[in-house]
């Protein structure tokens, strides 16, 4: 079939080879991408070739066995499968003549259709009916056929080619395999209509496909250098990447203004006039994609997620929770649970206990071994009692268990429930939520139900997961957010677990004596004199649980390497020991000790141990390693550990799919990942500290060297050595460490403070008293409360904002964007690193 316009032409100038044959097998086909390696009998090409058969591989559509294809490509030397043919495009070769279409509208494909009728369908729309058919099906209404034929033939006509066209045509615009099918999903047969309409649409709502790569296709397709769709998409990812790579919630308005316009300028060599660039910000407010105040610039998703997390705060704050008994002797009670639990709480923990059997919804803040995880278990042992439920998980069956228990990540929820001997699951899975959700204040998880919800890890929760999971909560819920404010924020912008405890609004305690002390730990001493901003004095003095070894940049892998040689030779298991550093770079980065550690751990047996490369990194069986992405469809998400089972080469006489296979373990489940899913995966020796976070191991080795200086920040430090159970083996440079544990962290860009008080209708100063004398703060009206600004809108100047004014007659989503005028870009055009916010 003819390929169309200007989206599928090949860009090269040489004439690319090609491959026209049957399909006479499909050996593979990837069941999440259109990847698929296909046995192809050869017909003719322009290869010197003289097989009947080959080896073609690439993205294709449904394609079917015994149908003829023009595959467009070059012959490439597999390392390991020899010589197949790598399509970068194809097409099906159905017949154009009209006797080849009378065949095959007249084949079993179309029952109800004989020749006749197909002759008469040829003759009247022509030997392209087939596009004409896909493009506008009412081309056939007249045409005497069926109803129930007509659709029959319309619906395989569009399957079989319609499908093609799409995958050909993202194929043309060099898009893989894998992202071709998320294009696909995204828009299903009206994919090429809405790249050839607006391709800027690509990198508004597909993951991986960036602005230069949209502003490519559209310049192929003719979209002028100052189109308005092309300002807002350099606009709107300029605001998306300084919110999620700062963490903030917002952008200020001058790098974002100066962002976008490098990034238009730099893809294409053309000055953007900063009034039109301007006016595309005031349109894109217009059109609520984002939301502007004062200076700042919000992407619509976070600021309706900032309010409406506040919102349900004060729902949940506010509703009647049936334990509150004004009778209740709550001192008698502690004393039931201490009994219970054989141990005596400190006032803090009897204080942190009370509020969050008490309190609708309370906060619990703590270090490591201060009791957090105890007050959870007196927490749990308390509701039971008084609401005469058993934590029997047998009796329950069919029914829920009353008390749910949450975590971000999988591993932090195994240990919340090895720690409470009851069920736990990672906030997502409670939520229904696959993790593939597009960031999104829409995203909704089903409404949960029981009686006490009690969610641990709370600083690694972003904004949008946090406003999912309190919406979802339904009133007469009690919950407790229970965390440690130091540890690092979450991956995704916001903190909210420190905003929370900041803006004072919700009952929290805090505590602060340690208890592990008394076990003769040296670990958690050194954590809360890091969370203090220095090191101990003893840093440097081995302790029965700590070690410091110093070492320059190129002495730490050797350093290293030692140090697990002899945990091996103790008898640590690879799940044991686990290497946390702050960069995947340089000489003591994740890579290079990787590297190091896998011919150490799991060395290759013989010079016939099977092993895959793949972006850089040698595979084998025996392998520890770290899935990097949420894959729902496989029960496996983001940050879960597993090892390698097994290894599949495509070579192999007895793999029937002819593609390179890794089999992994992980606690939950087994999983087959062929070559297109491996960047999914990581070796796990040496992890990133972010990565680690939620998750404890008996010995962390942790190195850190002046080359780490843009990371050197407290709460980094201390996520990392909070992370040790028994031993801790630090490595490097001391004065890296005391750098880090000096630098305060630096504060995230966030409003949710500034909405809690707003939707709790006081100031903080108020907040903190009605906490100190358990007054119930005063009810705001939330119904107006979520789209309204309350920043008075600045002065504004030149002619651009005029249209500001306009806009600003309905809704006003700009009020403040004041600074938005050419001279906003003067003098710091070149300045785009720069973020001032
Ligand atoms: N009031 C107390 N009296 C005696 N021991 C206590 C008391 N509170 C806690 N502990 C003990 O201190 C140790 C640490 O407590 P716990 O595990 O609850 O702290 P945590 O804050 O959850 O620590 P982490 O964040 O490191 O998991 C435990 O062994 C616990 O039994």
């Amino acid at each position: 079939m003819a390929t169309q316009g200007t989206l599928f032409e090949e860009n090269s100038t040489f004439e690319p080879d090609y491959v026209v044959g049957k399909v006479a097998a499909i050996f593979f086909s990837s069941p999440d991408s259109f990847y698929k390696v296909l046995l192809v009998r050869v017909d003719h090409s322009s290869l010197d070739w003289t097989d009947d058969e080959v080896v073609v591989t690439g993205s294709f559509g449904d394609v079917a066995e015994e149908t003829t294809y023009r595959f467009i490509g070059k012959m490439i030397e597999h390392p390991k499968y020899g010589k197949q043919f790598a399509a970068s495009n194809y097409e099906n070769e159905t017949p154009t003549t009209k006797t080849g279409l009378v065949k095959y509208l007249s084949s079993d494909q179309f029952p109800g259709l004989g020749k006749k009728t197909a002759e008469r369908l040829v003759d009247t729309l022509g030997t392209d009916l087939i596009d004409k058919i896909i493009a506008d099906p009412a081309v056939l209404t007249s045409l005497g056929l069926k109803a129930e034929v007509r659709e029959h033939l319309v619906s395989v006509l569009t399957e079989n080619h319609g499908t093609d066209q799409i995958i050909i045509g993202l194929n043309g615009l060099g898009f893989g395999s894998q992202l071709a099918a998320t294009i696909f999903e995204a828009y299903r047969q009206d994919t090429m209509r809405v790249i050839q309409e607006n391709p800027y649409r690509l990198a508004e709502d597909i993951n991986g496909v960036s602005f230069k790569r949209a502003d490519q296709i559209a310049e192929q397709l003719g979209f002028d250098a100052d189109a308005p769709g092309r300002l807002r998409a350099a606009l709107l990812e300029t605001i998306t990447n300084l919110c999620f790579s700062a963490g903030d919630t917002y952008a200020a308005l001058t790098p974002v203004l100066n962002g976008a316009t490098s990034l238009l300028e730099q893809a294409r060599p053309v000055q953007i006039s900063p009034n039109d660039l301007a006016d595309q910000l005031l349109a894109l407010a217009k059109d609520q994609k984002i939301v502007g105040t004062k200076q700042q610039v919000y992407l619509k998703s976070l600021y309706d997620s900032e309010w409406g997390a506040a919102e349900q705060l004060v729902r949940l704050h506010q509703q009647q929770v049936t334990v509150v008994d004004d009778d209740t002797d709550w001192n008698h009670e502690i004393r039931w649970v201490q009994k219970q639990l054989d141990i005596d709480y400190d006032a803090d923990q009897v204080d942190a206990l009370k509020t969050a059997i008490t309190a609708p919804i309370s906060l619990l803040t703590g270090g490591p071994g201060t009791g957090k995880t105890t007050i959870i278990n007196g927490l749990v042992a308390l509701f039971a009692h008084l609401h005469d439920v058993s934590l029997d998980v047998n009796e329950y069956e069919s029914g829920t268990f009353p008390i749910l228990l949450a975590a971000p990540t999988g591993r932090a929820a195994k240990r919340m429930s090895e720690v409470t001997d009851l069920p736990a699951s990672t906030i997502h899975r409670l939520l229904g939520l696959t993790g593939r959700e597009t960031s999104d204040a829409e995203t909704s998880g089903h409404e949960l139900s029981g009686g006490l919800l009690i969610v641990d890890e709370m600083s690694m929760v972003d904004t949008f997961l946090f406003k999912t999971l309190m919406a979802a909560i339904p009133d007469g819920m009690q919950v407790v957010l229970v965390g440690d404010r130091d540890q690092l924020p979450s991956v995704g912008p916001g903190q909210v677990f420190a905003d929370l405890l900041n803006s004072a609004c919700l009952p929290a305690t805090q505590l602060t004596t340690i208890y592990r002390q008394a076990d003769a730990s040296s670990i958690i001493p050194l954590a809360h004199a890091i969370k203090a901003g220095h090191l101990p004095a003893d840093f440097t003095v081995n302790q029965a649980d700590r070690s410091f070894f110093a070492a320059d940049p190129n002495q730490v892998v050797p350093l290293i390497s030692q140090v697990v040689e002899r945990a091996k030779a103790r008898g640590f298991a690879k799940s044991d020991i686990q290497v946390l550093a702050p960069m995947y770079r340089g000489a003591a980065g994740i890579n290079a000790l990787n590297a190091a550690l896998q011919t150490i751990l799991n060395p290759p047996r013989s010079a016939k141990t099977k092993q895959l490369t793949a972006h850089g990194e040698q595979f084998r069986i025996g392998d520890k390693v770290l899935h990097l992405v949420n894959s729902p469809e496989h029960n496996v998400f983001n940050g879960d550990m597993g090892e390698i089972v097994g290894i599949d080469l495509a070579s192999d006489k007895t793999n029937e799919d002819k593609v390179d296979k890794l089999t992994l373990a992980f606690e939950q489940t087994e999983v087959e990942y062929t070559r297109q899913q491996f960047d999914r995966i990581t070796l796990a020796y040496c992890v990133s500290i972010h990565k680690a976070q939620g998750s404890q191991f008996k010995l962390v080795i942790l190195p850190l060297v002046p080359q780490f200086r843009r990371m050197l920040q407290r709460n980094l430090l201390y996520t990392a050595v909070t992370r040790a159970q028994q031993w801790l083996i630090l490595v490097g440079d001391e004065h890296s460490f005391s750098e880090a544990a000096h630098n305060e962290s630096a504060n995230r860009h966030t409003t949710l403070p500034e909405r809690l008080r707003q939707v709790f209708g006081q100031s903080t100063e108020t907040a903190t008293e009605n906490q100190a004398t358990s007054k119930t703060p005063k009810r705001v009206q939330l119904a107006n409360s979520a789209p309204i600004i309350h920043d008075e809108p600045a002065e504004r100047a030149g002619t651009v904002l005029t249209t500001a004014l306009v806009l600003s007659g309905t809704v006003d989503p700009m009020i403040g964007m004041a600074g938005i005028t050419p001279a906003s870009f003067a003098g710091s055009r070149t300045d785009t690193q720069s973020v001032d916010n």
